[in-house]
């Protein structure tokens, strides 16, 4: 019987083409290609130019730009937009006219707009009148705006060159608007030989103001990097990637890009930055600043109180390779298992009663007796006093904990995670292992919207591999070996054993798997 493959999906790239071939449409069809979706192209203007310069723009008339939009809407619908250079105001108002009758048919569709207003040679790309018309049309209809310093200054009318006024600016071009905003680094220095990007989203209890941050590559091949990095985007979220993650993948796949892209020279003036596949190294992928550490006091955005419980650095497993790892909700199920020949476990009680502490001091005690890796959920606090072996915290646990008191106390610490972003977070509180979750839909908790799949569980794996690694979220004996073939070296399972019909069965089952890795 022949498979067939799933259809790849489609991405719209709205923008000028550049006869340098380095930037605008040709760098987005190359970036796309990478990403493996499957690029269709709407060119606003057919610029002249080269590595030295912009001689001329060409802006395509209104209705060479609508044939292309009707052509295409007409056979083949987006599963994201990715929109660049738009020459003048004209153009603006004809796409957010289109974008308004796709919304209007229910279509949900990203859009990314990378406002290419000033080329990386300071080049000016579009007419005086259009940045009304980008601030009044068109950034009412985008998911994501990617402005570089200078095009967000441009937007909020204001300085855009320290952390402070890039923060403030970017709070005044986002206003009440439902679009996210990513600022890229490459043209302003918050700390000597760094480049940092700010990502916001979210507004009130949701807004979060992420600084991403990198060493800064020394090449000249730069030219059309904010083009990549928003096509990259773009194949991101049409992939299903949430925003966070689609961003820090495509920060690193620019990243990528810079360091090995193109060593000979293509022309006189700065060549084109590479398209060079999925980013495996962990190098080419941002540390996400942590606002209780001292490095956030130079980014505007330092927390104290987050800064009197900031650790990192806790003391590694004996081993990386953590194996079988049920997570349950009593002391029973934990003697059980440790009888069974189980190594590590976690006790999740997640409704406590009057006996919490007699209940985590009870499994402690096994864990001793049994020599287990015994993790505790949640209760940090009385997992110190009992003195267990670590701590489990999930994300927002790490804003209120005390890791700087699990740290002192030599408990190992566990951080959850979902997604590259949070991953990436996670690791620089460089604890003793990350779960990756959910890989699959789980009964056991609502992780919709949150599924990481074996594919992207396996490229996270060897993004770190000489890291404890722990996968969990609906995993089974059916879905196992996927799971292993990725290389984690620890599943962790709650129902897999909770409702197994010979718990003991489950447990040779699973253990079996994970040792023939
Ligand atoms: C091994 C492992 N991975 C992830 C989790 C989830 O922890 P958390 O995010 O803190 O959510 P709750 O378990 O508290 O609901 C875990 N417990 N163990
Ligand atoms: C507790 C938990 N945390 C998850 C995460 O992704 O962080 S998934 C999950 C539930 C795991 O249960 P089961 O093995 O029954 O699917
Ligand atoms: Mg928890």
């Amino acid at each position: 019987m022949s498979s067939i493959a799933p259809p790849r999906p489609i991405v719209w790239t709205i923008a000028g083409s550049d006869s340098g071939g380095g930037a605008g449409i040709q760098a987005d069809l190359l970036t796309l290609h990478d990403f493996d979706v499957h690029g269709c192209s709407v060119i606003t203007a057919n610029t002249a130019q080269n590595t030295l310069g912009v001689p001329a723009i060409n802006a395509v008339s209104d209705a060479v730009l609508q044939s292309q939009l009707d052509a295409l809407i007409a056979d083949l619908k987006p599963a994201a937009i990715k929109i660049g250079l738009l020459a003048n105001a004209g153009q603006v108002k004809l796409v957010a006219k289109f974008l308004r009758g796709v919304r209007a048919q229910g279509d949900a569709i990203p859009v990314v707009y990378d406002p290419v207003a000033v080329a990386t040679s300071g080049a000016h790309l579009t007419e005086d009148s259009t940045g009304a018309a980008v601030l009044n049309e068109l950034l009412p209809l985008c998911d994501l705006i990617t402005p570089n310093g200078q095009e967000l200054a441009w937007l909020a009318q204001t300085d855009a060159d320290t952390a402070e006024a890039i923060l403030a600016a970017a709070r005044k071009v986002r206003g009440d608007l439902p679009s996210a905003l990513l600022v890229t680094g490459g043209h302003f220095e918050i700390e000597p030989s760094i480049t940092a990007d700010l990502l916001c989203r979210g507004h009130d209890d949701t807004l979060a103001e992420d600084w991403l941050i990198g060493e800064k590559i020394e090449t000249e091949n730069t030219h059309g990097t904010g083009c990549t990095l928003s096509s990259a985007i773009a194949a991101l979220l049409a992939k299903g990637y949430p925003l966070k993650d689609a961003c820090v993948v495509a920060n690193a796949y620019v990243r990528h890009g810079l360091r090995t892209g193109i060593s000979d020279h293509i022309g006189a003036g700065p060549g084109p930055v590479g398209h060079c596949g999925w980013p495996g190294q962990l190098r080419d992928f941002p540390q996400i600043l942590v606002k209780g550490s001292e490095r956030a006091k130079c980014y505007g955005c330092y927390s104290p109180q987050q800064a009197a419980n900031f650790a990192a650095e806790f003391t590694h497993p004996d081993s990386n390779r953590l194996g079988l790892y049920p997570v349950v909700d009593s002391v029973e199920w934990i003697e059980k298992l440790a009888r069974a020949g189980v190594r590590t476990l976690q006790l999740r009680i997640k409704h406590p009663g009057e006996d919490l502490h007699q209940q985590i001091e009870r499994a402690v005690a096994i864990g001793r007796d049994y020599d287990l890796r015994l993790f505790i959920n949640d209760h940090w606090a009385l997992a110190i006093e009992c003195g267990a072996y670590g701590v489990h915290l999930g994300q927002e646990d790490l804003q209120s904990a005390d890791l700087k008191a699990i740290q002192a106390a030599g408990l190992k610490l566990g951080i959850s995670t979902h997604g590259f972003f949070e991953l990436l977070y996670a690791h620089q509180f460089r604890p003793s292992y990350l779960a990756i979750g959910a890989i699959y839909a789980t009964s056991t908790k609502d992780m919709s919207g949150q599924l990481q799949g074996p594919e992207k569980l396996a490229r996270m794996v060897a993004l770190l591999p000489d890291y404890a690694l722990v996968a969990i979220g609906g995993i089974n004996s059916e879905r196992a070996p996927a799971v292993v073939a990725s290389g984690v070296g620890s599943i962790a399972v709650v129902t897999a054993i909770t409702e197994a019909p010979d718990y003991r069965q489950s447990v040779a089952q699973l253990t079996t798997l994970l040792d023939a890795q």
